[in-house]
């Protein structure tokens, strides 16, 4: 009995506890179990839909307590605009990582770095680089060149489309980056940096490693056993750095041979020539690193889109079809579609806009942190609190868009002309307010010459079965990740006239 009573005093007062703060309430969540809180509601799998059936039940802001740490999903796109971009000066943090920091990753990986000086560094050094204006001067040469190859390539071997479509970025990242030029069939560069991004993603897996809940286990010694993290830590930031040491010095040799091109290298190297001394040496530190960090973050998201590109083409041939109608109208069959054609093509630029909606790259963006106390619509936001806006959920509002699940591009258009207006997935797909992508630029530009040329020489469609019937595809994305990517589907691809072949080897 006393036993019974004791536990339901605790109980009583760590829901009181837990629901008051400053006499407000923390948002509604479901109501977890005294000491470890949510941590069994907490979904790991098909996370972005658990995540808001939740929201079904407790509302656009559901409240979560991990071990004492607070975490608000925000369903709701009003909502995610309201804080994350009109008080974006709040909640421009990220989470702390014990992890991350054992391996630097969160010193030069602008997405995991936390708010502050080197954070505004980096991010200047994003912006002067990758701004609107730069990517249109400098970088569109090397985004048709990586697209050329990929017609060159889905020609050659159509079945390795799907590799291809990683090559495309890997090649545009460096080139634009460090103005290294690889091969059509490149396998050394594609592998380091995959290499590097595959163990980079095993150390950030959320619960993987305890240290992350008890952060006074990093103070064990590295032999202690149970202190493998630190050995896993080392591992990442030796191969990191290495690779981040081999491509600047071979950006730099392609400058030093006298190269003329612009790339990210070049200006930041403009700038450090500015500079003296440890001045100097910082920025070339930073820039290194800002180098590395933009294929951590620009590559493996494109990608995604680029292969759902392909799915959502096998399966919606009648969206293919007006696409390449349009294309042949505007473009015609003696030469390929360039960004110059971009207004004339809105359909074209629908199909983008709505690959970047189907698909859902990040489905919950990356998570934010909130600097200050912080109170909306009547509840409390602790300081520390991590803020994850549910972005698949904003995608998939049947208010706003109409059976969400189709791959339909005419959501956009208006009086035949492509009007997103409030229906817009760029406004939420690449995150909000001073964290907002860098790269979406490049990677808006890459998407629409890749899917326009893409679309404008070759047919895509599903491969056929045993009886000749094209096989049933499905819209199946792998989404327990960071990153959302479609499943391994196999499509067809085939040039579209007699004459395509030679308009892509011209
Ligand atoms: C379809 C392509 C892409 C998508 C959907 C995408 C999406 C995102 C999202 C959701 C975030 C988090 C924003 C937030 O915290 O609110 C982000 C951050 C970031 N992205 Fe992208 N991204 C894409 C391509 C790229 C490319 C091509 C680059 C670079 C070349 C890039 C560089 C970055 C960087 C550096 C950040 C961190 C910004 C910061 O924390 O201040 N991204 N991106």
């Amino acid at each position: 009995m006393i036993i019974w009573l004791c536990a339901t005093f605790f109980l009583v007062c760590y829901i009181i506890l837990r629901r008051r703060k400053l006499g407000l309430l923390f948002p509604p969540g479901p109501p977890g179990i005294p000491l470890i809180g949510n941590a069994f509601d907490f979904p790991t799998s098909n996370i972005a839909r658990r995540f808001h059936d939740f929201a079904k039940r407790y509302g656009p802001m559901v409240y979560f307590n991990i071990l004492g740490r607070s975490i608000i999903v925000i369903d709701s796109y009003d909502v995610a605009c309201e804080l994350l971009d009109k008080r974006s000066r709040s909640y421009s943090d990220r989470p702390d990582s014990v992890m991350l920091s054992l391996t630097s990753l969160s010193d030069f990986n602008l997405p995991l770095i936390k708010y502050g000086q080197r954070w505004r560094h980096h991010r200047r050094i994003f912006r002067q680089t990758l701004q609107l204006t730069s990517v249109n001067t400098h970088f569109l040469p090397n985004i048709r060149q990586v697209t050329h190859d990929l017609l060159l390539n889905l020609l050659e071997k159509p079945k390795a489309f799907s590799r291809h479509t990683s090559h495309v970025l890997v090649a545009s990242i460096l080139s634009i980056g460090y103005g290294i030029k690889i091969p059509r069939d490149d396998e050394y560069y594609g592998n380091m940096l995959h290499q590097t991004l595959k163990i980079v993603e095993a150390v950030v897996v959320p619960g993987k490693y305890l240290v992350e809940l008890f952060p006074a286990l990093q103070n064990l010694p590295g032999w202690f056993p149970g202190a493998g993290f630190k050995r896993d830590a080392n591992t990442v930031r030796e191969k990191i750095l290495d690779a981040r040491r081999t491509l600047y010095e071979e950006g730099k040799k392609y400058l030093d041979a006298g190269s003329s091109v612009e790339t990210m290298l070049s200006m930041m190297l403009r700038r450090i020539a500015t500079l003296e001394g440890d001045a100097a040496a910082d920025e070339e530190e930073q820039s290194t690193g800002a180098l590395i960090g933009t294929y951590m973050a620009g590559s493996d998201t494109t990608v995604a889109s680029l292969k759902a590109f392909f799915l959502a083409m096998s399966m919606y041939p009648e969206v293919q079809k007006k696409a390449q109608d349009e294309l042949d109208r505007v473009v015609g069959r003696t030469r390929l579609p360039d960004f110059d054609d971009r207004d004339s093509l809105p359909y074209v630029d629908a199909v983008v806009r709505e690959l970047t909606r189907w698909n859902i790259v990040a489905p919950l963006a990356l998570p934010h942190a909130v600097l200050e106390d912080d109170e909306y619509n009547g509840y409390y936001i602790p300081k520390g609190c991590i803020v994850m806006p549910n972005v698949w959920a904003f995608s998939r509002d049947p208010e706003v868009y109409p059976d969400p699940e189709a791959f339909d591009p005419d959501r956009y258009i208006e009086d035949g002309q492509f009007q997103p207006g409030n229906r817009d997935p760029y406004a939420y797909i690449f995150g909000f307010g001073r964290r907002i992508c860098p790269g979406r630029h490049l990677a808006d530009s890459t998407l629409f010459l890749t899917c326009a040329q893409t679309l404008h020489v070759f047919n895509i469609s599903p491969p056929l079965n045993g009886d000749g019937c094209p096989v049933q595809l499905e819209a199946s994305f792998d989404v327990d990740s960071v990153i959302s990517h479609p499943k391994d589907f196999d499509c067809v691809i085939e040039p579209r006239w007699a004459g395509a072949a030679d308009l892509i080897k011209s």
